[in-house]
């Protein structure tokens, strides 16, 4: 099929191969010149205008904890009020029913997501939880840490490194087998309903029961599932469904023999039901709208009640809710383990965390991010008048370097597991997940030691790890990083070396530095270590506000095999280290943006459609949806066919046909239009990189459709590389659709299409 510009939509195109075509016939080509003069003469492509109210959309929290992007800080202290009156409202527990010492009782918790569950009102949603926690607080101290914990849906930190996500088709059949319904029975009802967790709520109360077990506690739960996510090995799925089974059969007990008078699944979204929540959980995926930060803040304000209430017998006072609110923020983007916090929290009180909770090497603060630029230009109008940096943006995989040498005097029991902790020291690398890759990189940790200088005995380091050329002496594609092996690296057996990159020096010898400058903390990075040519390098830089010397210095940047550049601010507390944060502070300019976009999306894999001709064994095209982190849904984006490989087809057939599920998630906002049904739907899994020409509006997708009234679709979507650093829920947001979206109109509108190019290659 030749490719005909400006004539077909992205989606079109995937029609079109699915009647018969390959999916990489337009290897190479839509270029983003041919794309836009497609803008151009394709009239009917052109988006519905919409108006600025429209574009005003909610407030949404981001899936990042405490980026607080763009916060309005009015906005910000009306809520603290409002907050204050509903936590000040009502004086009573929100579940009765448990002693002082008593292990927190499961349903109490359940009960508070159900109620949490029946509400979109943030305020709303943050004072049940806090109450909540405050009643944990004034019974159940002990168990606080891991209610804290389930109610993010974790059972540990990050960096621990363990997750549930257990796949349909085994839990289908623990509630089966736990229920006494047949498989063939559960698989129509979840036809049916849709909702793995309602199926086990309607399958639990309609079943008899000959004896009563003993209520399920939090920490009794927390401990299954534990377990659970850790079953590995022979007969682990088999294993795995007893553990299930298990809990299904203690939940639910105060409704159990109630026959369906029970629960009315069509009521109320199922009631407090502990297997509906139980499934959840075992799915990872709560979906109670209820945000990682949102259950940050309420345990903020839940302990400076609480420490108000013991030591006055009075409720606090706006103000202290509000100091507790930002110390609980700001400790934990420096430290983010609840494991670490909580109970020094509890000994020595909210406002003296400072004292006993700091930014520590062994455990991963979240990096900071950065904000997309499509041109020099527009970085220069948002740094207007300050003194800024840009630095070679390299095109690896983003590391965080955690030391402290065996003869340091600091010495911390809640590193992550790692090869050097046994030894005394700390020495990890861990991903831009929080995930731990010193198994990845054990050639790093071994020469770490020599890239120190003396003086230097501890340090978190920020870095991005690249493939390196030993005999041509020059930095190499992302492709061949790729190709290492993940796990059990043996550093004699390394076949793609790489060299780290630094550029951003968090933490030296004791001192946190994220507070100071940049300036500074690079002024720190160089005196700490040592360059090796091919092994360890300080990220290249120059300091320039003017024009022609970064378009020399981005072009230089990709002769050298980067990406672009990273233009980030130098002094000042603007230039301090934001966790977390995707910062106005940092602006990547990419050497091959497409005007009015600026950057590539990382997308999820939802759903795909078979090939035709030589590929019906395969699938040839795919359905993709970036994440709304405030609904916590998946919203489709666009069909895909474009930028495989043969080989990597029969690997996504083989990899994405173990993730089939019957029927799309609940919390997948897809169209309806029986043609816009993919041939299968996955569990959500997989993201990828997807570079497009631009976005438009269709009604057959979903994406941003709260912000925008319509869907936004990318237009000649074209497949990069599988982000495997990227969980599902860390795919483009949503909100940074529209932003996207409403950049390239604002351009369109002011400029005309391509306008505002000012280098091009
Ligand atoms: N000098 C540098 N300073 C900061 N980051 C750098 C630098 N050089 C390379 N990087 C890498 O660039 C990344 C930011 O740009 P990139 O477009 O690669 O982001 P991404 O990983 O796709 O994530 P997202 O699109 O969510 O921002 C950083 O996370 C880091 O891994
Ligand atoms: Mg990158
Ligand atoms: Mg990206």
């Amino acid at each position: 099929m030749q490719f005909r510009s400006g004539t077909l939509k992205g989606d079109e195109k995937v029609a079109l191969k699915r009647k018969g075509t390959t999916a990489d016939d337009n290897e190479g080509s839509p270029p983003a010149k041919k794309a836009r003069s497609s803008k151009k003469s394709a009239p009917q492509n052109t988006p519905t205008v919409v108006t600025e109210k429209e574009l005003v959309s909610e407030p949404e929290e981001d899936a990042e904890v405490l980026s607080s992007e763009d916060e309005d800080p009015e906005a910000a202290a009306e809520s603290q009020e409002k907050l204050q009156s509903v936590l000040k409202g009502s004086g009573k527990d929100p579940y009765p029913d448990w002693k002082a010492g008593d292990p927190v009782p499961f349903a109490a918790l359940c009960t508070t997501y159900s109620k949490i569950e029946m509400t979109t009102k943030r305020l709303e949603i943050s004072a049940h939880c806090s109450k909540f926690l405050q009643q944990v607080l004034r019974l159940t101290p002990d168990d606080l840490q891991v209610v804290v914990l389930l109610m993010i849906n974790k059972l540990a930190a990050d960096y621990v490194g363990i997750e549930l996500g257990i796949g349909e088709s085994l839990i289908m059949k623990a509630i089966g087998e736990s229920t006494g319904r047949s498989l063939a029975i559960i698989k129509a009802d979840q036809k049916d309903i849709g909702d793995l967790g309602l199926v086990a709520a309607k399958s639990r109360s309609n079943q008899p029961t000959m004896f009563k077990p003993k209520p399920l506690t939090v920490r009794g739960v927390q401990e299954s599932l534990m377990t659970i996510a850790q079953t590995e090995g022979k007969g682990a799925q088999e294993r795995k469904v007893g553990g299930i089974k298990k809990l299904l059969s203690a939940a639910d007990t105060q409704f159990a023999g109630k026959g369906s008078k029970g629960i009315d699944i069509t009521k109320d979204k199922g009631g407090p039901s502990e297997s509906k929540f139980i499934v959840r959980m075992l799915e990872g995926k709560l979906r109670l709208g209820l945000a990682e930060k949102s259950v940050l803040v309420a345990l903020s304000n839940a302990v400076v009640m609480h420490e108000s209430k013991v030591k006055t017998g009075k409720d606090a006072s706006g103000q202290k809710i509000a100091e507790g609110e930002r110390m609980l923020k700001s400790i934990y983007s420096e430290l983010p383990s609840y494991e670490v916090i909580i109970p020094e929290m509890l000994k020595h009180g909210i406002m003296k965390l400072r004292d006993h909770c700091n930014l520590r090497p062994g455990v991963p603060l979240k990096p900071m991010l950065a904000k997309p630029t499509k041109s020099i230009t527009e970085v220069l109008d948002r740094f207007e008048g300050k003194d800024f940096t840009c630095e070679y943006k390299y095109d690896g995989e983003r590391a965080q370097i955690h030391y402290v040498s065996k003869d340091a005097d600091e010495v911390f029991a809640t590193a992550a597991p790692s090869a050097g902790k046994s030894e005394g020291g700390v020495s990890n690398i861990f991903s831009r997940n929080s995930e731990d890759l010193s198994k990845k990189y054990p050639d790093i940790l071994q020469r770490l030691p020599a890239w120190v200088k003396p003086g230097t005995k501890s340090f978190v380091l920020d870095c991005e790890t690249v493939a390196w050329d030993v005999k041509e002496k020059k930095v190499l594609p992302f492709q061949q990083l790729m190709t290492r092996k993940r796990k059990d690296v043996k550093a004699e057996e390394v076949t793609v070396q790489v060299c780290v990159f630094a550029f951003d020096l968090l933490y030296l010898n004791g001192e946190a530095l994220v507070n100071k400058s940049f300036r500074e903390r690079r002024e720190a990075l160089r005196g700490a270590f040592n360059e090796t040519e091919g092994e360890f390098k300080l990220a290249q830089y120059g300091n320039t506000n003017e024009l022609e010397e970064i378009q020399i210095l981005l072009e230089d940047s990709v002769k050298a095999s980067c990406e672009g550049l990273m233009v980030k601010m130098l002094d000042g507390p603007e230039s301090s280290y934001e966790p977390s944060k995707r910062s106005q502070n940092w602006l990547k300019v990419k050497k091959d943006y497409l005007s009015g976009v600026g950057d590539s999306l990382d997308l999820v894999v939802l759903g795909a459609y078979f090939g035709k001709g030589k590929r019906t064994s395969w699938y040839g095209a795919f359905l993709l949806a970036c994440y709304n982190t405030n609904k916590q849904t998946y919203e489709t984006v666009c069909n895909i066919g474009t930028g495989f490989s043969e080989a990597i087809l029969e690997e996504f057939h083989t990899k994405l046909s173990e993730n089939t599920i019957d029927h799309p998630k609940p919390f997948y906002s897809h169209s309806a239009g029986n043609k816009d049904q993919p041939d299968v739907w996955f569990e959500p899994k997989f993201v990828w990189e997807v570079k497009t020409a631009d976005l438009t509006l269709s009604p057959r997708y979903k994406a941003a459709a709260d912000q925008l009234g319509k869907g936004v679709s990318l237009r000649f979507p074209r497949f990069i590389k599988v982000r495997e650093d990227k969980k599902p829920d860390q795919a483009t947001s949503s909100r940074q659709i529209a932003e996207m979206y409403q950049r390239q109109e604002s351009v369109a509108k002011n400029k005309g299409p391509a306008a505002d190019d000012d280098f091009e290659y």
